[in-house]
Formats: C-alpha cells, sequence, structure tokens
C-alpha cells in the first residue's frame, strides 16, 4: 500500500479494519512475504468447515480452513487450541481467493465461556481496538453491569462507557458518571450522549479513527443500533448504494459483519457479542476492581474472602463511607462466578489429563468459590 496513492482495494481494506497505511513491517511483514500470492482478507464468519472472508465492505466469500484448523481442537496435546483457530476479526492470508494459508499475528482477542455440557473457550471477536459499552440514562443504568461488560471483554480493546439517552428529561447525568467515579479513576472514559444525533455521538471519533476497528456491548433497548446509525450518519445510504453496484463484476453477498464507518473506522457486528460470559481467565484487578483490590491488599489476613472475617479492610472501608458497598457487592459476586468458571475450566482439564492412558496427575481444582468459611480455620495465613 503505497499512503501518497492508494489503490481502490487499499482503501476497501482500509474501510474494514487493516490497521496500516502503508506494506506492514515485523511479524504481519514477514508472515505476508512467506505467502508472496496470498492477499489479506478479514474473517466475517466462522463455520466448522471454513469461513467467510472479506477484502472489502460487504463482502463474504467462503473460503476453506487451513487443514490444521479443521482437526479436533481442545487442549489435549496435539490438539489444536480453539483460539490458535481464526475467529471473527481475524486476518488471514487468502491464495487464489479461496484457501487460507495463514493468519496473520493477532493483536488482541474478546473471548468467553462456550455455552453447552462441556466447557470451552471460545473466541467471539479479534483484532478489536475500542469496545463501546452502551447503557441507557433511564432505568436500564446499572453501574454493576457496566463493571460486568468491563471484566468480560478486558484485553480486547480499550473500553469506552458510553451513557445514550441522555438528551431524555429524566436522564441525570451528574449522578451516572458519580456513580462510575471509581471506574473513571481507572482510566476508562465516560461519555454521555444523544445516540440519536449523529453531533452528539461524534464525541466517540476519537476511539473511532482511520484503521481502527470497535464493537458495541450492552443490554438489549441501550442504543446500539441508534448509535451505530449515528456513527453511520449520512454515509449509511452511500454505503448501501456502493453494495449494489459491486464495480468489480464479483459475486458478493452483502454482509453486515464489518461495517464501514465514515471516522475511518469499522465496526464488528457479531451474534456473539451478545452473548458474553465469564471464562475464569479474567483477572479483577485488570477488569476494572484495582482500587477494590489494593483495599483488598490491607486486609489482615492474605486470603481474607471478604465475608465476616476480622480486619477485613474492604469492610472497613464500606463503614468509613470509603468504598460503595454496591461496588464491593458486584466485586464478590463477579469474583465467585470467575471462580466457578476457573473451576470449570480446571475440572474439565484434570479430566482430560486423567482420561490419558498415561495418567498424569490431575491438578487442582482449588477451592469451593462463594463459600464462606464459616469460623476461623488453621489453614487461614495470617499476613506478617
Ligand atoms: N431519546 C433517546 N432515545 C434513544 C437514545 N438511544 C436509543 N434511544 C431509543 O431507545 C430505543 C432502543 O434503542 P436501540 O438502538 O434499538 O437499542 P439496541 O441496544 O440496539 O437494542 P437491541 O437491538 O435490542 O440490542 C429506541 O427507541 C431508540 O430510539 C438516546 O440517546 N436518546
Ligand atoms: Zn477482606
Amino acid at each position: 500500500m503505497n499512503p501518497a496513492d492508494p489503490t481502490a482495494a487499499d482503501l476497501a481494506l482500509r474501510a474494514i479494519g487493516w490497521p496500516f497505511d502503508s506494506a506492514p513491517s515485523g511479524a504481519w511483514g514477514d508472515t505476508m512475504a512467506e505467502h508472496p500470492q496470498a492477499l489479506p482478507m478479514r474473517v466475517v464468519e466462522q463455520h466448522r468447515s471454513g469461513y467467510l472472508v472479506a477484502s472489502a465492505p460487504g463482502e463474504a466469500i467462503a473460503v476453506e480452513s487451513l487443514p490444521d484448523w479443521l482437526r479436533r481442537s481442545g487442549y489435549r496435546k496435539g490438539t489444536i487450541a480453539p483460539e490458535d483457530r481464526a475467529a471473527v476479526g481475524d486476518w488471514v492470508l487468502v491464495e487464489d481467493g479461496k484457501r487460507i494459508v495463514a493468519m496473520l499475528p493477532r493483536r488482541s482477542a474478546i473471548k468467553r465461556a462456550a455455552a453447552g455440557e462441556h466447557y470451552k473457550q471460545q473466541l467471539i471477536a479479534a483484532n478489536i481496538d475500542t469496545v463501546l459499552v452502551v447503557c441507557g440514562l433511564d432505568a436500564d443504568f446499572n453501574p454493576r453491569r457496566i463493571e460486568r461488560y468491563l471484566l468480560l471483554v478486558q484485553g480486547g480493546g480499550t473500553p469506552v462507557i458510553v451513557l445514550t439517552k441522555a438528551d431524555k428529561p429524566e436522564a441525570d447525568i451528574a449522578a451516572a458518571v458519580a456513580a462510575l467515579t471509581e471506574i473513571a479513576g481507572l482510566g476508562v472514559a465516560v461519555v454521555p450522549v444523544n445516540a440519536r444525533d449523529p453531533g452528539s455521538a461524534a464525541v466517540l471519533h476519537r476511539w473511532l479513527g482511520p484503521g481502527m476497528t470497535a464493537v458495541l456491548v450492552g443490554s438489549s433497548g441501550a442504543g446500539k443500533s441508534t448509535l451505530t446509525n449515528s456513527l453511520l450518519g449520512t454515509e449509511r445510504m452511500k454505503t448501501a448504494a456502493v453494495r449494489e453496484t459491486d464495480d468489480r463484476g464479483r459475486h458478493t453477498t452483502t454482509h453486515r459483519a464489518l461495517i464501514p464507518l465514515p471516522s475511518g473506522a469499522c465496526l464488528i457486528d457479531t451474534p456473539g457479542m451478545r452473548e458474553l460470559k465469564p471464562t475464569g481467565e479474567e483477572d479483577l484487578s485488570g477488569g476494572g476492581f484495582a482500587d477494590v483490590e489494593a483495599i483488598a491488599a490491607q486486609c489482615r489476613f492474605r486470603d481474607c474472602t471478604h465475608g465476616d472475617e476480622p480486619g477485613c479492610a474492604v469492610w472497613e472501608a464500606v463503614d468509613a463511607g470509603t468504598l460503595d458497598p454496591g461496588r464491593l457487592g458486584s466485586y464478590l459476586k463477579l469474583r465467585d462466578e470467575l471462580a466457578g468458571a476457573a473451576g470449570q475450566l480446571a475440572t474439565r482439564m484434570a479430566q482430560k489429563v486423567e482420561s490419558r492412558p498415561s495418567g498424569k496427575p490431575a491438578p487442582k481444582t482449588g477451592g469451593r468459590p462463594g463459600v464462606k468459611p464459616a469460623k476461623r480455620g488453621s489453614d487461614w495465613t495470617r499476613e506478617e
């Protein structure tokens, strides 16, 4: 790609989030040099037997998977871990427009625990720069739910909390911002908007620059579609027109997985984003609870569960009015949920080890989550 004179193909790639305006160097450049005949394309859908990929907005071309990715995936030795196969948002190299020959290095990923009987991790979206956590300034407003989303998307991109419906008479912006003080203190931007007004939504452009990719999360009715339409602005009609008259004579299916925005960024719209669940790998301090964890470090017992132990700094902070009890409740609930998910993951991996003929010992699954000790036990370690 020549930044001074980009071709139509360069611009199309950039519109779906290609993060370079010149030839990539480093690991990306190296992988591309190994496959000089292949072209970079972005995954828009993942199927059992193959992928739908795009090199331009609206495109969805069925291609063959790398043969390795078709083998049974799992965590057993010799199998491909699910997260090592391409997912929605990944960049892959495609030969002859029909075969994936390599995956380009991934910069970020949003994971979740897959639903179903067998506990497995699932990659929801890769290479996301910005996660817009959308919450309405109405009855939907709930700092606890926002905390939860922040935890689930950690490591997946820069989170921005978008408070929609700021124009409504009942919207109490000051109270909402006050309720999110701790989160804002951790460096997460909190932005009230009228999602129906493109001028108001434009404050989000600083997180939606050229070559960036964003996702929207938030409960039903929070304003995700409204915000998407406002971010699209008048370009919305133009995009649709371009799709109908594909000038490259190629048969393309109109696909809405990658939505190019006039700001230069693109939005990934994938069903998985609506079903986020903890994987057990999240780290509470990295997930927006660094303030609570810092207080918890002062508890008398290193393994304080913040139940009814003596010398619990967390409850002392609540009593002193320096920690919001609702925030602590949210922290404890998420902690237990994570422990539960981590326990499931450990159990599943232990079962796999046990089922192997060599019979290596299974790893310990740790304590039971959410169970408070009835009384001080001898296993409590004193912090001294
Ligand atoms: N006044 C006002 N209304 C809004 C705003 N954002 C969303 N709405 C309204 O809230 C309703 C729900 O908005 P949607 O954009 O459909 O919500 P969503 O998050 O896409 O919901 P799902 O598609 O169910 O996930 C619609 O009637 C919108 O017009 C806002 O900032 N101000
Ligand atoms: Zn404690």
